[in-house]
């Protein structure tokens, strides 16, 4: 992994980590104070060996080595606890911060994504995080700080002893060093891997009947599991170099050991130094053990939740729309209806994909129904996305009320506009939850006018719960042709000034139909209204037909005006409109 990137990663981390910097400084405090009790074990250790000699009393000794032992254990319980709270803290943070990204995303990049994957990164992803903090960030600060501290207290008790010692601490933090790019790779590819398993584990579950239907599990199952082997395989060649990092550093203490015994016991033999400075030493030697497993840890941790955060930083990278605090304030229902103009729009959804639009021109004055017609493929759905700016026109001009939608605010002009997508759809919840998605704060005499108008009256007698009946995911409880009618009412609760309305095909019953179409008229009085129309009820009430194919207006007039003036318009209202309405 390049430098810049590794520290990138600390930074990311950091910029987690501080707001909750506080408890972390007294985290480490404790841990600290506890490595210190802990240093003060062996020189105890060598007064208590001093006095056994001399024949004096140990009982001072003994007490206060049991005192250290016991604080020690508070101390350290005290410590780890506030840590790991801590080590929480920062996951919740990252979650916070990336999930809020999440829902800026702009709807281009969510295309060009896979969304199981983003769902692993702020969940597994972020979890990783945890470890990071408590073994990387403190593992790193307090493993160095002992291991300093130790390496102070060593040259105190025999500077020679203190060299050989290094001797093999250099040793090891050379072969730890080649270790440490191959944790990263695996790691990195281990979590992709999960990313992968999600991305595929959500195509499978988000369309279930289809699979079903195509006898598609077999091949699906085998999909999500190589992406899930895949993880497993990468994990394990991480913890194999991860152990081998582990076991290196345990290797050096031992060796170190009998090093140090070995000349220890040859300057005890020539008086350089005393048996209580040898024994102290040793164990100096062995206390050593535990930071230099730290520091390793932390190192190899760090690959892990490097790692994780690049995926992290990956979607941070994804464009997304301003931030915002809190929805605008939605029409109060006196306002003006809203105008729509395009202006030679042009437009293509990536760069390597053909234009959608060639040139669209239209103009909408305020109120009245507008259908637009035309072949699949036409452009038809791409106006409203361009209405919406759920993409941005590569050339021409979009203008609600005769401003460009690229000079509005996008959440204010949002609030204008009552969307009903064409597959229509309920999120899970309750009914209630779903008529109010777009309006939360509608009163329950609006909510009864939007049912009354969409027909919805007598689904929701029958339901058991009423309005508190859940849906089920994605509203699969309810009927295609009620989804629709629950999305329309949704749309009508904002009192849009501007509603636009993506017509699934062929999702109501003749009643309903008609229902709808004395819905959408009443409101095509106070408000402005476009259809995407697939239906003749819709096109003959309308009030204008922009008429579309390949990208290009290709006419605008009334019914009667087109069926005489427009080929096109002819042979689709001849085939299309009539037998979808028939
Ligand atoms: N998100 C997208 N990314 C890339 N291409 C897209 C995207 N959405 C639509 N397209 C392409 O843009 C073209 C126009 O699509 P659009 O949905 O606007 O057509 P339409 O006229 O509404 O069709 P239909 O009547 O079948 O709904 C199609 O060729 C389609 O493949």
């Amino acid at each position: 992994m390049p430098t810049d990137t590794r520290k990138s990663a600390w930074r990311v981390l950091l910029g987690y980590v501080r707001p909750h910097r506080g408890a972390l400084a007294v985290g480490a405090l404790l841990s600290l104070t506890m490595g210190a009790t802990g240093l003060a074990l062996p020189l105890v250790a060598q007064d208590l060996i001093g006095s056994l000699s001399q024949d004096e009393s140990i009982s001072g000794a003994l007490m206060l080595l049991s005192a250290l032992v016991l604080a020690n254990a508070v101390i350290g319980a005290l410590g780890g606890y506030v840590l790991q709270r801590t080590a929480e803290s920062v996951v919740l943070t990252a979650r916070r911060s990336l999930t809020s990204y999440l829902m800026r995303l702009r709807i281009s990049a969510v295309d060009a994504s896979e969304p199981g994957d983003l769902l692993a990164r702020a969940t597994s992803d972020t979890t990783l995080l945890r470890a990071m903090t408590t073994e990387s960030l403190i593992g790193f600060g307090t493993g160095g700080l002992t291991l300093v501290a130790t390496l102070v207290m060593m040259a105190l008790v025999d500077a020679v002893l203190l060299l050989v010692t290094l001797g093999v601490i250099v040793v090891t933090g050379v072969v730890i060093g080649l270790i440490v790019p191959v944790i990263n790779r695996a790691s990195k590819r281990a979590q992709d891997s999960v990313g992968e398993m999600g991305a595929a584990l959500e195509r499978v579950l988000g369309a279930l009947r289809t699979v079903k239907a195509s006898s598609a599990e077999e091949r699906e199952r085998r999909a999500v599991h190589a992406a899930a082997e895949e993880s497993w395989r990468a994990s394990v060649r991480a913890a194999k170099w991860r152990a081998l990092a582990g076991n290196t550093a345990g290797l050096s203490t031992q060796v170190a050991f009998i090093t140090v015994l070995a000349v220890g016991g040859a300057r005890v033999a020539t008086g350089a130094i005393d048996v209580g400075a040898l024994v102290a030493f040793l164990l100096y030697v062995f206390y050593l053990m535990a930071p230099i497993q730290e520091v390793v840890s932390a190192i190899t941790q760090y690959q892990v939740g490097s790692a994780a955060i690049s995926r992290i930083q990956e979607v941070r990278e994804l464009p997304s729309e301003p931030e915002r605090t809190a929805a605008p304030p939605l029409p109060t229902g006196e306002e003006k209806p809203a105008s729509v103009a395009f202006r030679d729009v042009h437009f293509r959804y990536t760069p390597e994909l053909p234009p959608v639009h060639h040139g669209v021109t239209f103009e909408i004055p305020p109120r009245g129904m507008t259908a637009f017609v035309g072949p699949s493929g036409a452009g038809k759905t791409t106006v409203f996305s361009l209405i919406e700016r759920f993409y941005d026109a590569t050339d021409g001009r979009v203008l609600v009320d005769g401003r460009d939608v690229g000079e509005w605010d996008v959440a204010e002009l949002r609030a204008q506009i009552g969307y009903v997508e064409q597959d229509a759809p309920v999120l899970s919840g309750s009914l209630r939850d779903n008529l109010l998605f777009g309006a939360p704060d509608a009163t329950d005499e609006a909510v009864a006018g939007a049912l009354a108008t969409t027909r919805l009256e007598d689904l929701v007698r029958r339901l058991p719960d009423g309005l508190e009946t859940l849906v089920g995911h994605r509203g699969t409880k309810l009927s295609g042709g009620e989804r629709q009618r629950v999305a329309i009412a949704r749309a009508l609760l904002r009192r849009p000034r501007l509603l636009l309305l993506d017509e699934a095909t062929s999702q109501l019953d003749a009643v309903n139909e008609a229902a709808l179409r004395d819905a959408v008229t009443a409101a095509a009085r106070d408000t402005t209204v476009l259809v995407v129309a697939h239906r003749l009820s819709t096109v003959t009430s309308a009030d204008r037909i922009v008429v579309m194919d390949a990208g290009r207006v290709l006419a605008v007039g009334t019914h009667g005006e087109l069926v005489a003036g427009s080929e096109l318009y002819a042979e689709l209202a001849a085939t299309q409109f009539l037998t979808a309405s028939a």
